[in-house]
């Protein structure tokens, strides 16, 4: 299988602190990976840095997709749900590479946005606020989006915290089927059984690559000691990778 995304001795931080040090690996195209990782792992810094919004302080990232080919779905922390924008709105945002800023919704457009929301079970809520939906009705919003941007590579960041088991099993039934029809899906996770469930391959991210491969490989008790240990370790603001300094 060709790479959707590799990384070549990957090192990200801000303000040239590391936070995520020396990745080497690839994602294959068409799977289904979890990246898991205690808080402050490095894990919304990696798929910022596979989307482009981060530059590697050292290393590359090659990616098989086009930047428009990849979707990306935020924490939901980073949405400002304040913002006056319908549902029906916001999803059609996913037609934007075809369609432009400026291009409008035509017919068919309108029954694709109809479609994603059927799909995620949203029917009937096309002009509710973005502001007046639950955190579960606002993840099946975000994922309509992501039905309708089409993209080769899917990005997911957190999306089942916080939301009911019944969205989570509808959610996660959306993911494996862009896995079926050949799309790469990386997705944060902090629930370790639905990793284990839904998610054939994992990383194991706690500042550097903890493990990376098949899931039942890489969620050991011995890999979680080994990411607890270096998530406590001390030194978040060291100015220089450790490796480099050694
Ligand atoms: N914009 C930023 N400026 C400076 N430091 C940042 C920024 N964003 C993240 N960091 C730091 O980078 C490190 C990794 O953060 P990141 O958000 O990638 O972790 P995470 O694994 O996604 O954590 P969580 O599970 O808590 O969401 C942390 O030490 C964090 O404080």
């Amino acid at each position: 299988m060709p790479a959707a995304i590799r990384f070549d001795d990957v090192t990200l931080g801000y303000d040239r602190h590391p936070a995520v040090h020396h990745l080497t690996g690839e994602i294959e195209e068409g799977s289904l990976t979890a990246l898991v990782g205690p808080n402050g792992g490095g894990k919304s810094t990696l798929l910022k840095a596979v989307m482009g919004t981060l530059t590697p302080l050292s290393g590359t990232i090659t990616l098989a997709s086009e930047p428009h080919e990849i979707a990306y779905l935020p924490q939901a922390v980073e949405i400002d749900t304040g913002f006056p924008i319908s549902v029906f709105d916001l999803v059609s945002t996913g037609l934007w590479k075809r369609t432009g800023l400026f291009g409008g919704i035509g017919p068919a457009d309108r029954k694709r946005i109809s479609g994603a929301l059927e799909t995620v079970g949203l029917n009937g809520f096309e002009l509710r606020q973005i502001g007046a939906l639950s955190g579960g009705q606002m993840q099946r919003t975000l994922f309509a989006r992501v039905l309708l941007q089409d993209a080769k590579l899917v990005l997911l960041d957190e999306p089942f915290t916080a939301i009911d088991e019944a969205t989570v099993r509808d959610l996660v039934r959306i993911v494996a089927h862009w896995q079926s029809e050949g799309r790469t899906v990386v997705t944060v996770l902090h629930d370790l059984d639905l990793a284990r469930t839904y998610f054939p391959q994992s990383i194991l991210l706690a500042r550097e690559c903890v493990g990376w491969g098949e899931t039942k490989k890489v969620l050991t008790p011995d890999n979680f000691h080994r990411a607890k240990r270096l998530s406590q370790a001390p030194d978040p603001n060291a100015q220089l990778c450790a490796r480099e300094v050694a």
